[in-house]
């Protein structure tokens, strides 16, 4: 869980480059199913820029385009960690994998992706109940559990989950804990539900942060604006990467993306400066005086 270099360093003594690009938001191509080149030249552009870490998913619908990439780029593959998650579905309980469990999802992605293993595969959410799944949550992390002794998934962990959901799968006595919760995470959201970040982070469980760059993409004209042009001038560095590196040094994983050459090489500079504790603190209390919530909305009723 501790930050070493550009790695963070999993419970599991397991390391994970301490950012990675996503293949969704952006690159979301769920319900198409032509191969979108758009996706693969992004991506052989951020593993050539430095990107040792990509974030896909089932719905995403981009595995065919992780795997045409890492070819063309030549990546040796154990110098790339790929994250896969698992479609559970949503608060609606009515749409999920038609793969009848997590385990054959797996191996499904693994062949569109032309892998033998992923590094990191993650229950997408927890909404999971036998009645409609055939399987319940802790059921479903038995499935992860096993993937795992089967050496198809190097890590195993979960995303969007309420303290409650984890508590569920630990109070299980699992064979394996989770180690990574990905959630929605950025200074104007810093618990995407009450508690989640210190009840994961001590747990051992690392927290990813998804849509961490939402104080500039959707939260301009808040408070924290005059702090991060003071950052941004002070280090030489762009908004972004102080927001990234705000992340990093809150013990959270940042996962980002962008089609931007000029952006896509600036995320993976952030490992060249530090902010001080007194400025990490400053982003985090004036962050807390506004909220910009962007994804899983179910969880407004938190706000
Ligand atoms: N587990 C889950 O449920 C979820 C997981 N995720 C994962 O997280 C990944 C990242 O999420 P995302 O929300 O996209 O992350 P970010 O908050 O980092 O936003 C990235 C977006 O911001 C844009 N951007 C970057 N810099 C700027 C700027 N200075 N001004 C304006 N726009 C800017 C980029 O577009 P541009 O091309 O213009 O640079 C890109 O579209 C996803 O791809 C996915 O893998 C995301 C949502 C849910």
């Amino acid at each position: 869980m501790s930050l070493v270099g550009t790695d963070f360093k999993l419970s599991n003594g397991n390391t994970i480059p301490a950012i990675g690009y996503g293949v969704g938001t952006k690159w979301f191509k769920f319900g198409r199913d032509e191969v979108d080149t758009n996706v693969i030249n992004a991506l052989e552009t951020a593993i050539k820029l430095g990107f040792a870490h990509i974030d896909g998913a089932e719905i995403y619908n981009t595995n065919e385009e992780i795997g045409a990439a890492l070819v063309n780029s030549g990546v040796k593959r154990e110098n790339i960690f790929i994250t896969d998650k698992y479609f559970a579905g949503d608060a609606s309980f009515s749409n999920r994998s038609p793969h009848s469990n997590p385990y054959e999802a797996l191996k499904a992605d693994l062949k569109q992706l032309k892998l033998d293993y992923v590094d990191l595969y993650l229950l997408h959410s927890s909404y999971i109940k036998k009645e409609t799944h055939g399987f319940s949550l802790t059921e479903a992390w038995g499935y992860l559990e096993k993937l795992k002794d089967e050496g198809l998934a190097k890590n195993i962990g979960v995303s969007n989950f309420t303290v409650e959901d984890l508590k569920t799968v630990l109070d299980s006595k699992p064979k394996y804990k989770p180690e990574v919760n990905q959630i929605e995470f950025s200074a104007y959201l810093q618990d995407q539900t009450p508690g989640i970040v210190q009840y994961s982070q001590e747990n051992g469980i690392l927290v990813e942060a998804y849509g961490p760059l939402g104080p500039i993409t959707k939260g301009q004209g808040g408070p924290l604006d005059p702090v991060l042009a003071k950052l941004s001038k002070k280090y030489g560095k762009t908004e972004g990467q102080i927001l990234l590196r705000w992340v990093i040094q809150k013990g959270v994983l940042p996962l980002t993306t962008s089609s931007k050459e000029d952006r896509i090489k600036s995320f993976v500079d952030i490992f060249s400066f530090e902010l001080t504790p007194e400025e990490v603190d400053e982003i985090t209390t004036v962050g807390k005086q506004k909220t910009v919530r962007q994804f899983a909305k179910e969880f407004s009723k938190y706000d």
